[in-house]
């Protein structure tokens, strides 16, 4: 079956959303007293780290309730082009036949895995240990990313990748070949290249022990542990003792990002001081710095974890209350270890923080620059276009209190999380504006216009 009926069969057809869109800032009449519960999409990271483990494992995993969204399309697309046998399970459920790493052999093809930096990464650990001979490469944006932080070490475990562009950029050639073990640095404060030398330590020929600058979202190594392969950690190091993971059942839990999104919408909009429930969310505390921003700006957050994910989930999850009866707080964000707890949502704070009364400060936020945009500038350039006073520091950005104006038509860098922090804004602003470049919405969540309906209307232009 080709990807692109495998894929409608998962998720039915792609959405289609609009590339311009009017919003208008009145929030849909909610009695008093009607509760309020809204859920979250599905995490894309863990989407992301299940299905290409599964791909891996020894034998035969179900997942269900996947992300749909371009990133986890691409990344099922990438498997199914590997010869991994995917079949639709159900809406959003798939079965993924693990193989041994040395039997994935691709010779002589491309993969292009589009906007997803998750993809790239992950993948090219696992293909530096197949029978494959193959390129990796992305879109545009992906193609300027920076790759180094997961090439350096993995050529370091004995892998044979050539930069075939610039330097340190994909498109990436890849020659499969025994990994050995040993030691090996990240010197960034980012998860993804720990994941990835955490995949390719599962089928190295030696332990793997990586140093890490910072502890960074840890979904790879709870789903290592829990599929049976040791990984033994302190603060600075992981230690990896190579083990095929066992297949597993998983479902994923709503999206923290998701749930950040519709917590700011809600804070943004005139029923803040109503306590909006958002069900069955990802609790892992290396994902919700975005909620422990809130607090910190005077928001109310209430975190009921499920009992039961003691046995049998990788994840906490649980749900999510968020409410607000005071003007928000301006505050400082700042820590590697929060910083990067609400790497992708940082964009959105900075929004909030325009109607807080006081100054917000974010700062150990460089990573920040090396996504699909530099979140810094485009941060920036949002809350500009917004009438928005704000500056950038090297390393994040400075917001003064003033409130957001309503622009007649903001012009959309191709970036979802940018999106995101545009929504807030048309909302906080409390008009009737024009979005253009609302595409992006489908990289994570090719729902959230429905997101930015329950407080706006939308109209598609
Ligand atoms: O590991 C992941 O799933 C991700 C990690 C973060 O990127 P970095 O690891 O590059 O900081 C984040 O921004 C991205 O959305 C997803
Ligand atoms: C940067 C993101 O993802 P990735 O790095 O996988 O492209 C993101 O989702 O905001």
């Amino acid at each position: 079956m080709g990807a692109d009926s495998l894929l409608a069969e998962i998720f039915g057809p792609a959405r289609e959303n609009p590339d311009r869109i009017r919003v208008r800032a009145t929030a849909a009449p909610i009695a008093e007293g009607a509760g309020l519960m809204l859920r979250a999409h599905p995490d894309k990271a863990i989407s992301q780290r299940a299905t290409l483990l599964s791909a891996i494992a020894n034998g035969t995993s179900t997942l269900r309730n996947l992300a749909d969204c371009d990133d986890v399309r691409s990344n099922l697309t990438a498997l199914g082009a590997l010869g991994v046998p995917l079949s639709a399970e159900g809406p959003g459920s798939v079965r993924i036949v693990g193989r041994q790493v040395r039997d994935i052999r691709l010779r002589d093809r491309t993969l292009d895995v589009g906007n997803s930096a998750t993809t790239s990464r992950l993948l090219l650990a696992v293909l530096a240990g197949s029978g494959s001979d193959c390129t990796v490469t992305g879109n545009r944006l992906l193609r300027s990313r920076p790759m180094s932080e997961v090439i350096q070490p993995l050529l370091e475990l004995g892998a044979d990748l050539v930069e075939l562009g610039e330097p340190g950029r994909l498109p990436v050639r890849v020659r499969g070949t025994r990994l050995h073990g040993g030691p090996v640095t990240v010197d960034v404060d980012s998860a993804q290249p720990v994941s990835a030398l955490l995949f390719a330590a599962t089928h190295a020929t030696g332990t793997v022990r990586i140093h890490r600058r910072t502890v960074a979202r840890d979904h790879t190594e709870r789903l290592l542990r829990w599929t049976g392969v040791p990984v033994d950690e302190t603060p600075d190091v992981l230690m990896v003792t190579p083990h095929r993971p066992a297949a597993f059942d998983l479902t994923v839990p709503g999206d923290p990002s998701g749930a950040a999104l519709l917590a700011a919408l809600h804070l943004a909009s005139a029923h803040r001081h109503r306590e909006l429930t958002i069900p069955q969310v990802c609790l892992n505390p290396l994902r919700t710095g975005f909620f422990r921003i809130l607090e910190s700006m005077g928001a109310a957050v209430t975190e009921s974890p499920r009992a039961a994910h003691r046995t049998a989930d990788p994840e906490p999850v649980g749900d999510l209350r968020v409410r607000c009866d005071r003007r928000l707080r301006g505050t400082r964000v700042a820590g590697p270890r929060l910083v990067q707890s609400a790497i992708d949502e940082l964009p959105m704070v900075a929004a909030l923080a325009s109607v807080a009364d006081g100054e917000t400060v974010i700062t150990d936020a460089g990573e920040l620059r090396g996504k699909d945009t530099d979140r810094i500038k485009t941060t920036l350039d949002l809350l500009t276009a917004f009438g928005v006073d704000a500056q950038p520091t090297p390393e994040g950005l400075v917001v003064r209190p003033g409130g957001p104006v309503v622009p007649a038509r903001v012009d959309l860098p191709a970036d979802h999380r940018i999106l995101f922090a545009a929504f807030v804004l048309a909302v906080l602003s409390g008009g009737e504006c024009e979005l253009a470049g609302t595409r992006s919405v489908a990289t994570s969540h090719p729902g959230a216009l429905d997101d930015l309906r329950y407080f706006a209307e939308v109209v598609a232009r």
